[in-house]
């Protein structure tokens, strides 16, 4: 009933993503420092928050996720994060390329291209809408790769092709990092590469960079969401630095909730 307070009109409950997100910790992180002592953090993956959302934001009833930018969910929905005066989820960031020690020696055109890729929100944002609308992640990949010849070129310009050398590179099945490491796959299996993208968790998505099974992921989350890998694994991967610039996490709602701050959930 209209009455009811935020937290019984939502079950006290956030609606996750996968337990090892850097997001899900940054959350409970937000539950102490905000004493939600009564809320739960519900555990899932990334495409069970979004269909929860869809149910939800179809009937306008209130939900509130975890989200993070980019993401479509923006474009598909009219959603606002919750402000975070206590700075829970910490300040914008960025996604960095990672490789595995070795590779520049092993695979260097490879190497190459990972070191020199870099595109904007705006690019990763038109793949993720392809594949929210229907196109599969490979298709919406090559469209952007055809589309984009010329941000392409700056990352492969000069780089000898390559004869079927294997590369596998690791993600997490987050629609940022889906949409991204498809388009990379595909610039280098253009460069000649027979590439396997295996879809981990984050935690063996950064240990398979550590141990060598893994090329490279290009999801690196830094420096807060993943510290927690980076620093584990320091010295046994490489970081090439950032890929894109502006990152966001925190809670998200249906703009027609009346909330505006994760202070309003303490009710
Ligand atoms: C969910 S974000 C794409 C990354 C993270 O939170 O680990």
């Amino acid at each position: 009933n209209e009455n009811a307070t935020i937290g019984e009109k939502v079950d006290y409950e956030i609606i996750g993503i996968d337990p090892g997100a850097g997001l899900m910790k940054a959350t409970n992180q937000a539950i102490s420092d905000y004493e939600l002592s009564d809320w739960t953090l519900v555990e899932g993956s990334s495409a069970a928050m979004t269909a929860a959302l869809k149910k939800a934001y179809d009937k306008e009833e209130p939900i509130i996720v975890t989200g993070w930018t980019p993401h479509w969910m923006f474009a598909a929905y009219d959603l606002k994060y919750l402000e975070d005066p206590k700075g829970s989820f910490g300040e914008d960031e960025n996604i960095h390329s990672i490789a595995r020690n070795g590779l520049k020696e092993d695979m260097p055109e490879a190497y190459e291209v990972l070191d020199n890729f870099h595109w904007t929100t705006e690019d990763m944002g038109v793949v993720m809408m392809d594949i929210y609308e229907g196109e599969s992640p490979e298709k919406a990949a090559e469209s952007w790769v055809k589309d984009n010849a010329d941000k392409v070129s700056e990352w492969t310009d000069g780089i000898n092709s390559v004869d079927g050398d294997k590369f596998k590179i690791g993600y997490v099945a987050w629609d940022s990092e889906i949409a991204s490491t498809n388009v990379i796959g595909k610039v280098l299996t253009d460069l000649g590469y027979d590439v396997t993208l295996s879809q981990v968790e984050a935690g063996p998505m950064w240990t398979g960079v550590a141990d060598g099974s893994l090329d490279a992921h290009i999801a690196g989350w830094l420096p807060i969401t993943h510290e927690d890998y980076a620093s584990k694994y320091e010295g046994q991967f490489e970081d090439l630095g950032a890929n894109l610039e502006g990152t966001k996490l925190g809670l998200v709602v249906p703009s027609y909730m009346d909330i505006d701050s994760i202070e309003d959930l303490k009710e």
